[in-house]
């Protein structure tokens, strides 16, 4: 099968890696910048101290004529409806797109553009990051696929089987729905609670006030996926996780923030915008949302003044 991966960051980089050192035929949509790096490096993958350069076939939305078989969506929310149009072309009557990004937004996006027939639902687990060399940094080796077709008629059998390589476990769910706002949920509540208290969850646990402030974030974010997916309230688990003073972890909006790149405020928007919706007070997100835009925008004009002046 012929598999498409839009985008070559952190995560399409990563599955890139992991499929091309599985034998599959892959190829990644980039742009003209990163098709360049490609040419002389190589996808960079920093795993466990040392780096691979992993040769990749690149093509350009101005040189994709092919059809593909499936179409791995690896962009972030806010360039989804860019990312749609560019790969277009590449999408046939049975190709599967499984989209790799965090809310619920873009699957809805894909869904109208392409169909319930071509989307299969996704939620994607991996932790890696773009580092200021343009090296994927892997901060947990494998990638974990839940993954379930929207409509009855994508053939799910063939992508698990395309999938099934080292470094990739995929389960298949009847509600893929369901994982993709389980997903959000666990995400959003994440990303509030580290972004604002500046910390991993270890960190956050050994606090004597951590335990409380995560059980209040994940009190809103709950609320308002209840409220918008119909789904019952299941958060018994994460609270539980969000007490665990050994796990040292944190999501990617994290990662970047602390690392001065620019995160992805537009998942923490999106659930933001469903609580406004439903007239639920989310003050934690709320400021979450703000401290990462602020965060943001220093790292834009970081950008922009140290661009070379005509
Ligand atoms: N990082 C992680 O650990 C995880 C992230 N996710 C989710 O996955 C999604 C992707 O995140 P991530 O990979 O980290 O983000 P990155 O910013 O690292 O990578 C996104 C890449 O997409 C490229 N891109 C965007 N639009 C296009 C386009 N039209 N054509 C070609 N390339 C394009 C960007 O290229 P350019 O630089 O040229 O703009 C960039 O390289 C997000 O929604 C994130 O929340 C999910 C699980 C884990
Ligand atoms: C779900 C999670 C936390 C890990 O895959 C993620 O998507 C992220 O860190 O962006």
């Amino acid at each position: 099968m012929s598999i498409l991966i839009v985008g070559a960051g952190a995560t399409g980089g990563y599955l890139a890696d992991r499929l091309t050192a599985g034998g599959r035929n892959v190829t990644v949509l980039v742009r003209e910048r990163t098709q360049q790096r490609l040419a002389v490096h190589g996808l960079q993958i920093r795993d466990r101290g040392t780096t691979r350069n992993v040769p990749v076939r690149s093509v350009t939305r101005d040189d994709l004529r092919d059809v593909f078989d499936v179409v791995i969506v690896a962009v972030r929310s806010d360039t989804i409806e860019t990312a749609i149009a560019d790969f277009t072309p590449a999408v046939g009557a049975d190709t599967m797109i499984v989209p790799v990004g965090n809310g619920v937004a873009h699957v809805t996006a894909l869904r109208t553009a392409f169909g319930d027939h071509r989307v299969v639902g996704a939620a994607v687990e991996m932790a890696t990051s773009v580092a200021a060399d343009g090296v994927v940094d892997v901060t947990q080796p494998g990638v974990r696929f839940t993954i379930g077709a929207l409509d009855g008629s994508v053939g799910i059998g063939s992508l698990v089987a395309e999938l099934d390589v080292e470094g990739i476990d995929v389960t298949v769910v009847d509600d893929a729905l369901t994982a993709v706002w389980r997903k959000f949920l666990f995400i959003s509540s994440t990303a509030v609670l580290t972004c604002l208290a500046r910390g991993t969850i270890a960190d956050i646990a050994a606090d004597d006030n951590g335990a409380g402030l995560a059980d209040q974030v994940v009190d809103e974010t709950e609320e308002v996926v209840a409220a918008t997916s119909g789904l019952p309230s299941d958060a018994t688990a994460l609270r539980a996780r969000l007490r665990d003073r050994s796990w040292d972890w944190a999501p990617s909006m994290y990662r970047d923030l602390v690392a001065g790149r620019r995160a992805e405020v537009e998942v923490l928007r999106e659930m933001a915008g469903y609580a406004r919706l439903h007239s639920i007070r989310t003050p934690l997100l709320d400021a979450a949302v703000v401290a990462i835009a602020v965060s943001n925008r220093r790292v834009s004009n970081r950008r922009v003044s140290s661009r070379p002046q005509r």
